[in-house]
């Protein structure tokens, strides 16, 4: 009882404070603004208590046809602008880019802004400006050598992969993005294991649905003894640097015995630093973290649209027909990425599924550096600007019928979206759900090879099905479920994925034998290994059980029939990949 009045002490002190800011913002206002349109919070937490925790992006959307193409709310203290249009998000991420450049500071990882760690996160600032010009130069460099044929190297393992187990398609496709970005970032896949680890850590680290003190931003200020997500976020950051300096030795040995792969330190050591200007491309430490956010952003990101891929086949089978037909067609074989100029088609079905199923629905949020008004509303200094992706997807004017996927949409004349020629367009450059402005995505070239390869690739290798129960019925697969962090993935269902003919299996069996590397042999040697072992033990349960069953039999006498059943002992083999070193990234 004796705490009740400091309680009330305390709530009558945050309510004057919130009167006083609420007032002080109201001042602010230049003459003849006013503040944006938005849905009314309660004092001091604003508007939280009705964002659901899961695919928070459908309420930021619902609010927009609320409110408008862009409308503000409050989340404890701070402003946070939603934009729905393309054309807002153009008009101020785009043409008012020295303003709306900046990033919000991450409660949950408060040197974000500064650190010099993470570029997609950094503030504007000297540091940002250094590491973004060497990251597209890395970029441009790879992209120029066809990203040296990783991809399709990478693209091959998958689908062998698949071919033998669909039901780990999501293990096969994260190890697919993983070990690409991995051999580009490094020229070897060895450190994907862990990339996918500490990524996907930093995933939950900045996610607002990730980590509390993103949503309660003063639990920032819990002191480290008492905040897990302080503890958690340490011990995952101490396992990225070890990983990163480890990489960056193992290039600088690899470079000393002359066996380096080509990478994007490779290019960095031996070619930038080299120049006569080599300086202005930054420290080695430096370098170290700009290669080390592309291999993250590499490993987080490309997976999404391609387990959209899967689900799109599985609702709208006649698109997978017209693509095997363009395949059959044109390539007669697995698609390369060379072929790309006559399959449009091909290039519709990436876009379109990035539009149905945007792999970032909420974007990645800028920040404003000054205080700005556009057509008559006030935009306060240090807000948050969020280009709502999934709204900005759902604009009927631009994407007629936006639910439906439908990649004719990118094809056909009578659409807004089409454009020719026909042997460039579509693409994915300058696509909205690649950002705005000065913040766009460095990893545009990456992501259309390797989307172009495992799409292409799976629709030529499989029928992508719904599964039959025995009795003929179909398992059904949902429709838009995804994880709730900033990436958001479908989550997991099931399908069938048979090869189309006895020569495409002989073909995928081959692409894979001529490809594997050393690491593919020794994961097949280990899962033999477990295999026998797991028979093994499968043989000697069996063996025990019978035993102990004739045991009965003759001291009672009887004819027992009880025991473990054999379907249910075989039932219990699993595969070395069940148990493979991944994780599970549905969370
Ligand atoms: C489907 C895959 C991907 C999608 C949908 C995507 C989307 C985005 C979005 C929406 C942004 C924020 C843009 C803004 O703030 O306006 C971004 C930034 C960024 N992306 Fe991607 N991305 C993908 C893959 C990649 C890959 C593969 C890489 C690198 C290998 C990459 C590197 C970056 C970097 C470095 C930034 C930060 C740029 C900056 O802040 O200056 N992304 N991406």
């Amino acid at each position: 009882m004796a705490l009740l009045p400091v309680a009330i002490v305390i709530s009558l002190a945050l309510f004057a404070l919130y009167l006083k800011s609420k007032q002080q913002r109201i001042a602010k206002l230049p003459a003849g603004a006013k503040q944006l349109p938005g849905p009314k919070g309660l004092p001091l937490i604003g508007r939280v208590h009705d964002v659901p925790p899961e695919k928070t992006w459908l309420k930021f959307y619902e609010w927009s046809k609320v409110y408008g193409p862009i409308y503000q709310h409050e989340m404890f203290g701070s402003v946070h602008i939603w934009i729905s249009s393309e054309e807002i998000a153009h008009e101020l991420l785009s043409r008012r880019a020295a303003v709306y450049s900046d990033r919000p500071l991450i409660p949950n990882l408060p040197t974000n802004r500064t650190g010099g760690e993470y570029l997609a996160l950094h503030g504007r600032n000297d540091t940002w400006k250094r590491q973004r010009r060497l990251a597209q130069q890395l970029m441009a460099t790879s992209a120029n050598a066809s990203l040296h044929n990783y991809p399709t190297k990478e693209r091959d393992r998958f689908l062998y992969l698949l071919s033998q187990d669909p039901s780990q398609y999501r293990e096969y496709v994260e190890q697919f993005t993983a070990r690409t970005v991995s051999r580009l970032s490094w020229g070897s896949t060895h450190p994907s294991g862990i990339l996918r680890k500490t990524t996907f850590g930093l995933l939950e680290t900045i996610s607002p649905s990730g980590a509390l003190p993103n949503v309660i931003s003063w639990l920032m200020h819990v002191p480290y003894f008492m905040s897990p997500w302080k503890q958690k976020e340490y011990a995952r950051h101490e396992e990225e640097a070890r990983l990163f300096k480890s990489n960056m030795k193992y290039v600088h040995d690899r470079i000393n015995d002359g066996t380096a792969e080509p990478s994007f330190v490779r290019t960095f050591l031996n070619t930038l630093t080299k120049q006569t200007d080599g300086a202005k491309w930054g420290k080695e430490s430096e370098a170290m973290y700009v290669v080390g956010q592309m291999a993250i952003a590499g490993a987080l990101t490309i997976g999404s649209p391609i387990q959209s891929f899967l689900l799109a086949m599985l609702h709208y089978p006649e698109w997978q027909k017209k693509l095997q037909a363009e395949i059959d067609d044109v390539c007669g074989d697995c698609p390369n990425w060379e072929d790309r100029e006559k399959m449009p088609l091909l290039r519709a079905v990436v876009k379109e599924v990035i539009r149905w199923r945007p792999p970032v629905p909420t974007g990645i949020p800028h920040a404003t550096e000054k205080d700005d008004v556009w057509n008559g509303y006030f935009i306060p200094a240090g807000a948050t600007i969020h280009a709502l992706e999934w709204g900005i997807t759902r604009n009927e004017e631009l994407y007629p019928d936006a639910e439906t996927f439908n990649p004719a949409r990118w094809l056909e004349p009578s659409y807004p979206t089409y454009k020719e020629p026909l042997t460039q367009h579509p693409n994915l450059h300058g696509f909205s759900q690649f950002g705005f402005g000065r913040r766009t995505c460095q990893g545009v070239p990456i992501v259309e090879q390797d989307l172009f390869l495992a799409m292409g690739g799976i629709a030529w290798a499989f029928n992508v099905t719904k599964k039959r129960r025995a009795d003929g019925t179909e398992v059904p697969v949902h429709w838009n479920e995804y994880s709730p962090l900033l990436i958001a993935k479908p989550a997991p269902f099931e399908f069938d994925a048979a090869p189309r003919n006895q020569a495409i299996a002989a073909r995928v069996q081959a692409m894979w034998e001529s490809g594997k590397g050393e690491d593919d042999v020794e994961e097949e040697r280990q899962r033999a290994l477990e295999k026998k072992m797991e028979a093994d033990r499968v043989r000697e349960r069996h063996e025990r059980a019978n035993k102990e069953r004739d045991e009965d039999v003759a001291s009672v006498g009887g004819s027992d029939t009880s025991g473990p059943s054999e379907r249910g002992s075989e039932g219990s083999i699993a595969t070395s990949f069940e148990k493979s070193d991944g994780f599970d990234i549905w969370a």
